[in-house]
């Protein structure tokens, strides 16, 4: 419209001009050099005209674009977000507004292998964790980039989530969770610094990280393999409830692969024996971490125990899913319950019973006997009876978690480090325990036991 006017107004200016012009002509008889100035003036004067408007139409259409461009953009940007919020996809935090977060990363809640953890809580209130990955680019990158695959488009109740992520500074990574208030499930079983949970309390555990893995493992688009299963990524939360955290070293298989090859990681005492041995790893290799868990759950202590002997050249290890096998066969299950479970009583037998034998077909050392998640799941919920677990060689264990320094702590990870399965043999070796053949179970409460290395196919 305004366009319009100004194009009136320049054309009704021109004619104007042009009019007056032969007025004066025939008015006062002009001679011709007055007309050649005239003429110039007059292109000139139709030139300016031209060229201003013509700059108006340019400022006005960008003037026009501009505004539309802006609303769409700020539409799309609304529209991206909703999406982004709606998929529960990660979102890309600015270094700032994490360090706002957390006070300048001053609120540490712990430290595992990969870096750090820190509480904050973001402008609208909501509370997370903040884990620092300090690995420099390419491990800690790695990590960070199996965490983001993994777990950025994973919806579970019983698995943490990931609200976002930052990478501002080249050689350091941040994942932002979900803050879970209750710790980890190691701290509740393995000690008493938060307390000691119930038995009821440990099967809902139980229950919740099945859950948590048949959905990785069966109801994804990829299967989601975790391999870092144990009670120290079981985070608990206000309601006691279970939830699997930390991706850093997940796969994704695809549905129609049977197992993939990667390089050997994981946590000393969990790790599934075809892994140690190269032969790929599975969904199954979770199933067994997962045995191991029920495991430590009913005994509340680590599968993997140093004996201090004296003897410092030869360290003797004790291994806890054999000595339950031992009582089961045994009739004294109950001697392998955490004494703290027997001391508050409502306790049964039975149910023990189910659960080792859960547990029992979990570990199997052979992948393909092992039960899916899906299967295990309607087991602990009691919607289908278990059979009882076949025996198992059960004598590929951990070799890697026989570690000079660090006794049975835990804390030592071979997570950053790749292993080749001729390696388990050296360490078997060096640390003097390698016993060619299978292995007599020793009958005692706390055996000493020795290891051989069996294919488990
Ligand atoms: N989302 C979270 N909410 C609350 N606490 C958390 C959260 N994530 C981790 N933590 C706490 O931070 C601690 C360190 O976690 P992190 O995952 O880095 O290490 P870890 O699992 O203990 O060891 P590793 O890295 O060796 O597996 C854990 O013990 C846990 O209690």
């Amino acid at each position: 419209m305004e366009d319009r006017t100004a194009n009136i107004i320049a054309i009704a200016s021109i004619i104007n001009l042009v009019t007056l012009i032969i007025i004066t002509r025939i008015i006062f008889h002009l001679t011709e050099p007055f007309f050649l100035v005239l003429g110039a003036s007059l292109a000139g004067i139709i030139a300016v005209t031209v060229i201003y408007i013509l700059r108006h139409k340019f400022h006005t259409r960008r003037q026009v674009l501009e505004t539309r461009m802006a609303s769409e953009g700020k539409e799309l940007r609304i529209e991206y977000s909703f999406l982004r919020k709606v998929a529960g996809l990660p979102t890309k935090f600015r270094l700032k507004e994490l360090e706002d977060a957390t006070s300048n990363f001053n609120k540490l809640i712990g430290k595992g292998a990969s870096g750090s953890v820190f509480k904050g809580r973001l402008t609208d209130g909501t509370e997370i964790a903040v884990k620092r990955i300090q690995h420099g680019e390419e491990k800690g990158g790695k990590e960070f980039r199996s965490e983001i695959a993994a777990i950025a488009s994973v919806q579970h109740v019983n698995l943490v989530r990931l609200f976002g992520y930052c990478v501002e500074n080249n050689n350091v990574y941040h994942l932002v969770y979900d803050f879970i208030p209750n710790g980890s499930l190691a701290d509740w079983i393995y000690s008493n610094s938060r307390g000691c949970l119930s038995w009821k309390q440990r099967l809902k555990v139980a229950c919740d990280v099945a859950k948590a893995l048949a959905y990785l493992h069966h109801d994804c688009r990829s299967k989601v393999l975790h391999l870092d299963v144990k009670p120290g990524n079981i985070l608990i939360d206000e309601n006691y409830n279970a939830v699997v955290s930390d991706f850093g070293i997940s796969k994704l298989m695809k549905r129609d692969d049977s197992r993939i090859v990667t390089g050997l990681r994981g946590t000393r005492g969990y790790i599934a024996p075809e892994w140690m041995l190269g032969l790929g790893i599975s969904e199954k290799s979770d199933v067994f971490s997962f045995g191991i868990v029920l495991l430590e759950l009913v005994g509340g202590r680590r599968s993997v125990k140093t004996i201090d002997d004296g003897c410092r050249s030869k360290k003797r290890y004790e291994y806890f899913p054999k000595i339950v096998v031992d009582k089961l066969r045994s009739g004294k299950i109950m001697e392998a319950v955490d004494q703290r479970l027997l001391d508050q009583g409502e306790i049964d037998e039975n149910e023990v019973k189910n659960l080792v034998n859960i547990a029992l077909w979990c570990i199997q050392h052979k992948p393909r006997r092992r039960p899916n998640m899906v299967d295990v799941v309607k087991w602990l919920e009691g919607r289908v009876a278990v059979e009882q677990a076949p025996e198992t060689t059960m004598i590929v264990v951990d070799l890697l978690s026989i570690d000079k320094d660090h006794g049975e702590n835990g804390g030592w990870q071979n997570r950053n480090k790749r292993q080749k399965p001729g390696v388990i043999a050296k360490v078997a070796s060096q640390v003097g325990c390698l016993v060619p053949g299978s292995m007599s179970l020793p009958k005692s409460n706390s055996f000493t036991y020795s290891l051989s290395i069996v294919s488990p196919r």
